[in-house]
């Protein structure tokens, strides 16, 4: 589905990426994950054509992004950016109703296909009470909805998602990717994410792809990626890793080299 091939990029002559390849394949969910400034949103760009790279070719299906038409792209590729929607003055069920613009015609129309599609997004997202509702009185949290279901509407084939979770609450968090997860198997969905949860990374990836001083340091399945000498060498961070006790999925506990407050007061008032 894609394959990066001797991908690199060069920003203000600073490389933030040097040639890597890759293949990633259809219908799987891939986390894309590394330390701030490690290039992530910047090699999601690159899958997604909204940007060139410097060197080597990004490929969606064997083309590269530039050789596909406007609305042939946005019918297989959807992008959800870092920061979501905007506060734009639509209301939610209008914005969400943008996700269908591959499937219009130059008036804004389409089959009937489309409403159900909008329906579906809507409640898939919890977002039905608030369809009504102008998508820049909501907040941060619900906009981040409101932008999941409007790529959704656009029924991609690969689906790139920047920080997906960002304003979400812990319970939200789990719902947009139990949901992303759902719409990725019964649709052959492929899905690639930029996560910095790595608990939640592990346990929704097939895949890691672990980016760190312009390189790829490691490409993988959860159980060999997520160790404590690769996250501590990434990202500077000492971690336990245990399985968790019921998915027995490799999940993180910091380490911090501070000890816990609870026992700092305990030690200040014997
Ligand atoms: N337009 C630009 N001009 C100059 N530098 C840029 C530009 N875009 C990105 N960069 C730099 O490229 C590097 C990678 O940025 P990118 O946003 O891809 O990192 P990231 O891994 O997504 O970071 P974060 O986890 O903080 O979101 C950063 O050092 C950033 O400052």
């Amino acid at each position: 589905m894609i394959e990066a091939k001797g991908l690199a990029m060069t920003i203000a002559g600073h490389s933030i990426l040097n040639e890597m390849s890759f293949a990633m394949r259809k219908g799987a969910m891939y986390g894309i994950i590394g330390p701030n400034g490690a290039g992530k949103s910047t090699l999601l760009r690159l899958l997604s054509g909204m940007e060139r790279p410097t060197a080597g070719q990004a490929l969606l299906e064997g083309k590269p992004a530039s050789a596909y038409k406007r609305k042939e792209l946005a019918k297989r590729v959807a992008v959800l950016q870092q920061g979501g929607l905007p506060a734009v003055s639509f209301t939610v069920r209008e914005a969400v109703t943008m996700g269908r613009f591959p499937y219009q015609n130059w008036l804004g129309e389409e089959a009937s296909e489309g409403g159900r599609v909008v329906e579906r997004a809507l409640r898939d997202m919890g977002l039905a009470e608030l369809q009504d509702r102008r998508v820049d009185g909501l907040s941060g949290g619900e906009r981040q909805r409101v932008a999941l279901a409007k790529v959704m509407a656009q029924e991609p084939e690969l689906l790139l998602l920047d920080e997906p979770t960002t304003y979400l609450d812990i319970g939200y968090q789990v719902q947009l990717l139990d949901t992303v997860k759902r719409w990725q198997a019964e649709r052959q969905l492929t899905v690639v994410a930029v996560l910095h949860d790595l608990n939640l990374a592990a346990h929704y990836c097939d895949e890691l792809l672990v980016l760190h001083g312009g390189g790829i340091e490691a490409f993988g399945p959860p159980s060999k990626v997520v160790q404590p000498d690769l996250i501590e060498r990434v990202f500077g961070a000492r971690t336990v890793v245990l399985p968790h006790p019921e998915t027995g999925v490799p999940q993180l506990l910091l380490l911090p080299e501070v000890p816990p407050a609870e026992e700092r007061r305990e030690e200040a008032s014997s």
